[in-house]
């Protein structure tokens, strides 16, 4: 088994993106770590600017990495907002890691996305196949910053010994998602949707494409309970995917969500929406060896979240 066991403890740790639903989820949870964190507004330190990046490495110096800061959206964000993805992406990726090394970061962990595989990998999907075939067209120039982002901590452990490791994480959903009717991914936008039809009683809810994708979803705080597992325990140039190892096909899905906000009407499915990939569902075993699983079902994290958005709608 690839481990190391590395001591966050006393160390200042940065979380890049922190402001966001994983960043936010791993502020909480190391919280419970006796760790200085370390965060910084977008307003100051832009992570695609790169003399602004490394300048403030430069001063901060921080021993550990997270690097939870990205250019994130649903399927039709990464479809239309692909030059957005691509360059941001990238500079981020490309920034951080280089000034992490320049500033003699202790360690460093990357967040790809179960994305970087092939639209038909073989299922579930081994941290093996990336590059073994052709991208889902939606979101491949997402998917593409990423696997530079994954090639380049790579790089940077074989040539300068730099402790990068790199995490695949499934579809993750959670408080503090965003909710934008288009831009979100599908399970802050089926929240949103059957809430409002239920508020305003409608009779009928739309959700796109055909019904028949499946997908594999993790609740936000455990993938931050896994990036401080994998943190403190694992080194090694391999990817290691972070997920449930179950899937469910979003028809099946949609009837969750609906039942726990309380929806009664009727569901139909537009398919001139696009589906994407056809199934994206994690193989697991390697978490499970390095010890770690997901412990939050489908149902309580769904409840959990829904709770979380309510105030926002008054
Ligand atoms: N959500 C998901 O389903 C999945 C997410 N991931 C990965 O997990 C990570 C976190 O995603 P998630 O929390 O969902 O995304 P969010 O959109 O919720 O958060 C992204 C964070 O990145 C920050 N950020 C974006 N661009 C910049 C920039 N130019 N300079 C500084 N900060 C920036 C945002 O800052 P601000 O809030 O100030 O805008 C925000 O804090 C990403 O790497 C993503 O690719 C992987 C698989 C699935
Ligand atoms: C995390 C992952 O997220 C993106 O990929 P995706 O898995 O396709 O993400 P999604 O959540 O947007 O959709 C999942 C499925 O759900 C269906 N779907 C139904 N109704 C709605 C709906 O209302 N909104 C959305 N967004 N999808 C819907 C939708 O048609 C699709 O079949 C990547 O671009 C990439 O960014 C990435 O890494």
């Amino acid at each position: 088994m690839p481990s190391a066991a590395f001591e966050l403890t006393g160390k200042s740790v940065y979380v890049a993106g922190h402001r966001g639903m994983v960043g936010a989820a791993l502020v909480r949870r190391l919280a419970r770590e006796d760790v200085k964190l370390i965060t910084v507004d977008r307003r100051e330190v832009d992570l695609r600017n790169q003399a602004a990046v490394f300048d403030w490495f430069g001063r901060v110096r921080p021993q550990v990495v997270f690097l939870a800061a990205a250019k994130v959206g649903g399927i039709v964000a990464n479809n239309t907002l692909r030059a957005e993805f691509i360059y941001d992406n990238i500079a981020i990726a490309a920034n951080v890691i280089h000034a992490a090394h320049q500033n003699g970061a202790e360690k460093l962990m990357f967040l790809g996305s179960s994305c970087i595989y092939p639209k038909l990998a073989a299922q579930p999907l081994r941290e093996d196949s990336m590059l073994t075939g052709p991208l889902e067209p939606t979101n491949e120039p997402y998917a593409i910053a990423k696997i530079a982002g994954i090639k380049m901590a790579e790089a940077y452990r074989s040539q300068y010994g730099c402790d990068f490791i790199s995490v695949m994480p499934t579809n993750l959903y959670g408080p503090g998602d965003n909710y934008h009717p288009e831009l979100s991914h599908v399970v802050a936008a089926l929240i949103r949707r059957f809430h409002e039809a239920k508020v305003t009683d409608a009779k009928s809810v739309v959700v796109w494409g055909t019904g028949t994708p499946r997908r594999e979803f993790l609740y936000v705080d455990d993938m931050a309970d896994a990036c401080v597992h994998l943190m403190k325990t694992y080194s090694s140039p391999e990817l290691v995917n972070i997920g449930t190892g179950e899937d469910i096909t979003i028809a099946e899905f949609a009837r969750v969500v609906a039942d726990i906000v309380g929806y009664q009407g009727e569901i139909t499915f537009d398919g001139s929406r696009p589906d994407g990939t056809p199934r994206k569902l994690l193989d697991v075993s390697h978490l499970a060896r390095f010890g770690w699983r997901a412990r939050t079902s489908l149902d309580e994290g769904i409840r959990r979240t829904y709770k979380a958005y309510l105030p926002r709608d008054g």
